[in-house]
């Protein structure tokens, strides 16, 4: 992969900055820190996972609209099988989740050493509930059961721990990894200690993940305004949808606001992610034999 440009670590390092400085004055609650994940992942995480559908019409011809129909239903397929699984079974399906974000996120590393590729994945999902465990402990509640949050939520603290470990002891003893990455890895380990657990995954996801998996899809499609358009159209659907299905929620079970956006969003990103990772790698891997 082409090394990512550096004015995407500069605006993390800025996102980070200024979100520090803000909620710190604010001190938004819980619920407070639901809207604002909702409103920032809907503008500028989702358009990220809305490219996948130009990317796809790049990797295969599709064909008309029959291609396009046969790839969103196998699309929304997976996402609909990995849902079932949730529902069956909660805490497995959240242990997967984490480990196959934490893949998914070492990507954004992709043009370092695989140590930092390492540290980076495992940070992005274990930083915050090294710091913030009870409130990581009390999220992962709305999405499985107490007797996996708890564990599952302390298994991660552990593993921060690790990944903090690996990266202090490859800086201290690799001069060639300190480096942009090793700077990103830095910023958001300051992020996950200073900031409430939601608005860190806020912070990291739009400003770091988001944009630089955008910057590279919309440099390889070949038509960049359709595929914008696509992605702004695609991102609006799954608003509306993911709208719907908070309000199914709460008529099926009277549960707080914080508690509905939370299984929306995470379940919902826990859905999508499992055909979004399969065909970014896909991509990643097409992208490097091939570039734009
Ligand atoms: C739920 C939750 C977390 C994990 C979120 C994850 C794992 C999101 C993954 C999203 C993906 C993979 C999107 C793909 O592009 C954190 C950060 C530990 C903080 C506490 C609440
Ligand atoms: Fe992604």
């Amino acid at each position: 992969m082409k090394a990512a440009p550096p004015w995407q670590t500069w605006l993390f390092l800025l996102a980070t900055a200024s979100a520090i400085l803000s909620m710190g004055i604010i001190q938004p609650d819980l619920t407070a820190q639901a809207f604002i994940l909702v409103a920032l992942v809907a503008v500028f995480g989702l358009p990220h996972g809305a490219l996948d559908l130009p990317i796809a019409q790049k990797l295969w011809p599709l064909e008309g609209w029959r291609g396009t129909l046969r790839f969103s239903t196998l699309y929304l397929g997976i996402a609909g099988l990995v849902l079932i699984f949730w529902i069956i079974a909660p805490g497995a399906a959240l242990v997967a989740f984490l480990a196959y974000s934490s893949v998914h996120f070492s990507a954004d590393w992709d043009d370092s050493p695989a140590i930092l590729r390492w540290t980076g994945g495992i940070a992005t999902i274990a930083a915050p509930a090294l710091f913030h465990r009870h409130e990581v402990m009390q999220i992962f509640g709305y999405l499985a059961p107490p007797s996996s949050a708890e564990p599952v939520a302390t298994g991660l603290a552990a593993l921060g721990v690790a990944a903090l470990i690996g990266l202090a002891g490859a800086l201290a003893l690799r001069s060639d990894l300190r480096g942009r990455a090793a700077l990103e890895q830095g910023t958001l380990w300051v992020a996950a200690l200073s900031l409430a657990p939601i608005l860190y995954f806020v912070v990291y996801f739009c400003a770091l993940h988001s944009v630089r998996h955008m910057t590279e899809a919309l440099d390889w499609t070949k038509d960049r305004r359709t595929a914008a358009w696509t992605a702004v159209l695609l991102s609006g659907l799954t608003v509306v949808a993911a709208g719907v299905a908070s309000m199914l929620i709460r008529a099926s079970d009277p549960i707080s606001i914080e508690d509905t956006i939370s299984k929306t969003v995470f379940i919902g990103l826990a859905a999508l992610t499992v055909p979004h990772m399969l065909l970014v790698d896909r991509f990643q891997r097409h992208a490097r034999r091939n570039p734009a």
